[in-house]
């Protein structure tokens, strides 16, 4: 049986470690929890998947774990790119700490008309909010995952009939200029602008015809994907570095196509 009140537990955490050993990251990860994020078409309640960490000195042995999911309970407003800078500087004052690292990744539902028909139908994405703060700054990265079309040209080069074809998830993280506001559309834009053709929820016949020509029209190797992505970002004054990749999942083998890179943005 426990011998102490309440008011008389012990405070493990908070006694002194003397093993001369900071650790770059302790708190939680695997948090469910919901949250709003925001749109260019408004705020999107959705249910993200939370990491949130501190650095701890030397001479602390325990974090307050508690404090997490506590400051995650008080967060009432739609988050963006601004908020979680703001959510990070929270998180530093609460747990009495120097550096720290969060990430909110969710998935996201966005409205689009169908290309021809213009039937409204949602499609979701996957973002990720990251906030990262080191030797006194804050850098953050948003990114998002779209799944896109990509049809081969080699395979339309050659044979006499079709192109293989396939569904890609396009995955972009844009690390921003300090205070840049950018929403996931921007991203999501970039990616489906790079693929042969986009997707949509809900498609009609004549739809359907559209999507079918448009990607033929339009052949990606997978290195283009990444290498259009990549050429857009680098021009982009809010964006300091970016990673891309795509993964096309082929349907000619039972394996994936796949391509990495990263660079500088137009604010590095
Ligand atoms: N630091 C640390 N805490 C843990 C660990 N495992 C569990 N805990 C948590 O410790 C919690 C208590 O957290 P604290 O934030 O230190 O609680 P507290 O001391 O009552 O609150 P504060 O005064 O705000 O620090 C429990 O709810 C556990 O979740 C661990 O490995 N390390």
């Amino acid at each position: 049986m426990n011998a102490f009140t309440p008011t008389e537990l012990p405070d493990v955490q908070a006694s002194p470690d003397r093993r001369g050993q900071p650790i770059q990251r302790v708190g939680v990860r695997g948090v469910t929890h919901p949250v709003t994020l925001l749109t260019e078409q408004g705020p999107c309640p959705t249910v993200a998947e939370v990491e949130m960490y501190v650095a701890l000195p030397a001479e602390q042995k325990g974090t307050h774990m508690s404090r997490f999911v506590a400051l995650l309970q008080d967060v009432r407003h739609p988050l963006d790119t601004v908020g979680v800078s703001a959510l990070m500087s929270d998180m530093l004052t609460l747990l009495e700490a120097d550096g720290g690292y969060l990430s909110i990744a969710a998935p996201v539902f966005l409205t689009k008309q169908a290309p021809v028909s213009g039937i409204p139908s949602l499609m979701d994405y996957r973002m990720a909010l990251r906030a990262e703060h080191v030797s006194g700054r804050t850098t953050v990265t948003l990114s998002i995952t779209a799944p896109v079309t990509s049809l081969c040209p080699c395979s339309k080069t050659i044979s006499r009939y079709g192109a293989h074809n396939q569904r890609s998830h396009i995955t972009i993280a844009a690390t921003l200029a300090d205070g840049v506001r950018m929403l996931p559309d921007d991203l999501i834009r970039i990616a489906e602008n790079a693929a042969s053709c986009e997707l949509w929820g809900l498609l009609k016949r004549a739809d359907e015809k559209f999507v079918t020509e448009r990607a033929y029209e339009n052949p990606k190797f997978v290195e283009d994907l990444v290498r259009d992505v990549a050429a857009r970002l680098a021009d982009d004054p809010r964006v300091r570095r970016y990673e891309v990749s795509s993964e096309n999942f082929e349907s000619i083998h039972n394996h994936s196509a796949y391509a990495w890179m990263d660079g500088a943005g137009a604010a590095a």
